[in-house]
């Protein structure tokens, strides 16, 4: 699998990172600005304008590949909620969207290895193109009972589309269409992405370094 496989016509690679396929590298001392600084904070791992810019070139990919079946994206709440509502609107076709919401790590850092549906979904899934729209795949429990999940329900076709992959934390192999960004495997938050329901409306992904967040108000 590579950090940029699409299921057709990628643009040709560049030199940024998230192109060549290799983990995206930290930045060495480069820590949120104000009126993000957060003592918990640490180093930046994928900045706003790198996550705009890559969110735009999956769209146009999504786009060439589902031109002639627009596709229905599938939202896992609530991590995904940023990405998807930039992600639909970076394709340019008349996609239709639903959530469901699946939890296992509550307000800890690990996951709990055991997957909820805390919400389902509303439309029936038969013959439909269904996207996947995930932000996070971690230890990938969470994706792997969604996709087993999902295909029960008989769609048409079932592709996967994750903003960020932790490198190396994986049991078993991923089977991902499209892939944002390989990161170092480490706790992450912003961008969707939280911590006892902090920081997701950071801009950006940055290191988590606040330790247990059990005592967080
Ligand atoms: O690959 P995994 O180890 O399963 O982790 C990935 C999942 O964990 C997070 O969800 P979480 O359970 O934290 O719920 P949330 O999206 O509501 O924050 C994230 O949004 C993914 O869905
Ligand atoms: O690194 C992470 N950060 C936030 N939520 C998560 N869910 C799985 N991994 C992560």
């Amino acid at each position: 699998m590579s950090a940029v496989a699409g299921p057709v016509d990628e643009p040709e690679p560049s030199a940024a990172p998230w192109r060549t396929g290799l983990p995206v590298a930290r930045r060495p001392g480069c820590l949120p600005e104000p009126p993000w600084d957060d003592p918990s904070l640490g180093e930046l791992i994928v900045p706003a304008d790198e996550l705009q810019a890559r969110i735009a070139d999956l769209g146009a990919a999504i786009a060439r590949h589902y031109a002639d079946r627009p596709p229905l994206l599938v939202g896992v709440l609530k991590g995904a909620c940023i990405f998807l509502s930039d992600l639909a609107r970076a394709i340019g076709l008349p996609v239709e969207m639903d959530f469901m919401a699946i939890s296992s790590y509550g307000s800890a850092t690990r996951t709990s290895g055991v997957v909820r549906i805390v919400k389902d979904l509303d439309i029936d899934l038969t013959g439909r193109h269904v996207l996947i729209v995930e932000d996070i795949v971690d230890s990938g429990l969470t994706l792997s009972f969604l996709t087993r999940n999902l295909l029960a329900r008989n769609p048409a076709s079932l592709e996967v589309c994750a903003l960020l992959v932790k490198e190396g934390l994986q049991a078993t192999s991923l089977d991902l269409a499209y892939e944002g960004f390989r990161i170092p495997p480490e706790f992450v938050v912003g961008y969707g992405l939280d911590v006892a329901e902090r920081f997701r409306n950071l801009p950006f992904i940055c290191e988590y370094r606040g330790g247990d967040p059990a005592g967080l108000s």
